[in-house]
């Protein structure tokens, strides 16, 4: 599948490629849990395990941040974790909006993930007046009426949208004008967005699709072109993750 963001190159202005980008986090992802467990080192085999990349991928993404680890040794996990949370940004707070509080909205404010992560849950917005002044996960919902204000107040760049689809065009152009410049879209619509706006799409649907076409090819390799039982060579592991077993399950906008 194919990774990316709008109205951006391939490549950022600082000679990192998007495809790069997209597996920091699975890095640090991976780096982090070493780190809990006090692993001072780690190869870049192991980690390329542990993160689902291929070594020489992974070797070739650290070359970019400048990190080549140490021949017999490997990479210092704890500088790894702070390189690859410098350059995505994370060594600073980012306050978070979540747009739309309904069954999406509310789970995630109660993820706890993001926090850890460095975004703070600034704001939950929701254009019912009935939920107005109601606490999710310990925060007050503010109706859409004080959007731009909250934006403003908080200082927020980074904008959730939980709407219905037919919404989510109309609070992504309200956020934009208050000054959201990155939005993450779970509604099942393709937003229109200015240059310098970024937009990444989650949409599980799309991930299960997927799915569905793996086990369909699957059940066709199972039974075999004469429906002959499997063999080892047909069959396919559960954790198979495809070919680049690196793909995660985020639509580019
Ligand atoms: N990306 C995914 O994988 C995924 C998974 C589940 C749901 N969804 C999508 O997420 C969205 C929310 O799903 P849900 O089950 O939480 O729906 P929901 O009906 O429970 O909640 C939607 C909320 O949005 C609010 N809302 C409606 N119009 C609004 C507006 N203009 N401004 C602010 N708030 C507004 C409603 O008052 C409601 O509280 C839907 O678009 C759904 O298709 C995506």
């Amino acid at each position: 599948m194919a990774t990316g963001r709008t109205h951006r190159p391939a490549t950022r202005s600082r000679g990192i490629p998007e495809a790069t980008v997209a597996r920091l986090p699975l890095y640090l992802r991976a780096l982090t849990a070493l780190s809990e467990r006090s692993v001072p080192t780690v190869s870049s085999e192991e980690l390329a395990a542990a993160a689902g990349v291929n070594s020489a991928k992974l070797r070739k993404d650290f070359s970019y941040l400048g990190s080549y680890g140490t021949r017999g040794v490997g990479y210092d996990v704890e500088y790894l974790v702070y390189q690859i949370s410098r350059e995505l940004g994370l060594t600073q707070d980012w306050p978070v909006v979540i747009v739309g509080i309904g069954n999406l909205g509310a789970a995630l404010a109660n993820y706890g993930g993001f926090a850890s992560r460095g975004f703070r849950v600034a704001a939950l917005i929701d254009a019912d007046p009935a939920m107005a002044g109601k606490p999710v996960a310990g925060i007050p919902v503010q109706h859409t009426d004080d959007l731009e204000k909250i934006i403003e107040d908080n200082g927020v760049s980074i904008g959730v949208i939980a709407t219905p689809a037919g919404a989510a065009q109309q609070v992504c152009d309200r956020l934009v004008a208050a000054g959201v410049t990155s939005i993450l879209n779970f509604a099942p619509t393709v937003l229109a967005v200015p240059d310098g706006v970024d937009v990444r799409k989650v949409d599980l649907s799309i991930e299960l699709q997927i799915l569905a076409f793996h086990e369909q090819r699957k059940a066709g390799e199972e039974a075999g072109p004469d429906g002959a039982a499997p063999t080892a060579a047909t069959r396919k592991e559960s954790t198979d993750q495809g070919p680049e077993g690196d793909v995660p399950a985020v639509m580019p906008a």
